[in-house]
């Protein structure tokens, strides 16, 4: 049976280069900074350019998908995710970083159908690196497959986590509480690229054991999702249990020991979920 998603994944990984060289050529210009949820939630026009270049040729191509992309979201479209093919997009993961010109910087386009990820790209641009995943087929960066780390001692780990873009108090205390906890195992080192989506995919790469992080949304994680569970890794819930890609929490590791110890160490929380009704 021909592979009926092959093309929609080859559109994917063709428009997000296309993105990312739009992203580097706005890295030489002045970029125009607009907040979102708070003062430390940032966007700029190169975001939603992205966006909708990527959501305007997807469509062309496939006219019945769905769309769910962080700028349309934030432009008051709403954010369910159905059976049908739904492209998941985060046009530029890690717009902090590129408005301070740190070097890493993802587009990151994940695919769902029946509400499972089918296909990942994420393409960390200044670093030209295409990551890639096919359920059941694999991850792969710039073509070499990856594979996870074998570590399964969490005192030789590296763990990656972020502060994320929301600065309620009680929020930092759980995430500082969950910090001190980790290091203090202790581990190796605590990372974070500024990006969910380089952090998995980091996971993938076998340079960092694991990442995790509460208050991330569905498009900064579901291409990397794939990518980290196809290089061998595991997904759960910072409580342990299943991954909920609306739920807004993950732990993405090497293996299920390191996950479920870093989960013994999470002092979690929950947010508003994803698909949470819109209020009017
Ligand atoms: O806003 P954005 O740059 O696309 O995405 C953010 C980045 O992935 C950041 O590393 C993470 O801590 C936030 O939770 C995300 O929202
Ligand atoms: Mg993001
Ligand atoms: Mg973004």
């Amino acid at each position: 049976m021909a592979d009926v998603w092959q093309s929609a994944m080859d559109h994917a990984v063709a428009v997000a280069r296309k993105a990312g060289e739009i992203v580097r050529g706005a890295l030489k210009d002045e970029r125009t900074v607009m907040t979102k949820s708070c003062a430390v939630d940032l966007v700029t026009q190169t975001d939603q350019k992205v966006e909708q270049l990527i959501i305007q040729s997807a469509k062309e191509k496939f006219p019945t998908h769905r769309f769910i992309g962080e700028e349309s979201v934030a432009a008051g479209e709403s954010c369910i995710l159905s059976d049908d093919p739904t492209w998941i997009i985060d046009p530029i993961d890690g717009t902090t970083n590129f408005v301070h010109a740190f070097p890493f910087v993802a587009v990151s386009i994940g695919f769902s159908i029946n509400k499972q990820v089918e296909f990942g790209v994420v393409y960390s641009c200044l670093e030209d690196k295409m990551f890639t995943a096919r359920r059941g087929k694999g991850a792969f960066c710039n073509g070499e497959a990856l594979q996870v780390s074998e570590q399964a001692d969490i005192h030789q780990a590296i763990v990656a986590t972020e502060f994320g873009s929301s600065r309620d108090p009680a929020a930092m205390d759980h995430i500082f509480r969950s910090l001190r906890n980790i290091l203090c195992l202790p581990v190796h080192g605590v990372r974070g690229a500024g990006t969910a989506a380089i952090n998995m995919c980091l996971v993938a790469s076998g340079c960092v054991e694991a990442y995790y992080e509460i208050g991330i949304h569905v498009w900064d994680v579901a291409a990397g999702s794939l990518i980290v569970s196809e290089a061998g890794g595991v997904l759960m819930d910072v409580e342990g249990g299943d991954m909920d890609l609306m739920s807004r929490r993950i732990v993405a590791a090497n293996n299920t020991t390191i996950a479920e110890r870093i989960v013994k160490e999470i002092v979690s929380f929950t947010l508003q979920r994803d698909d949470a009704p819109l209020q009017s």
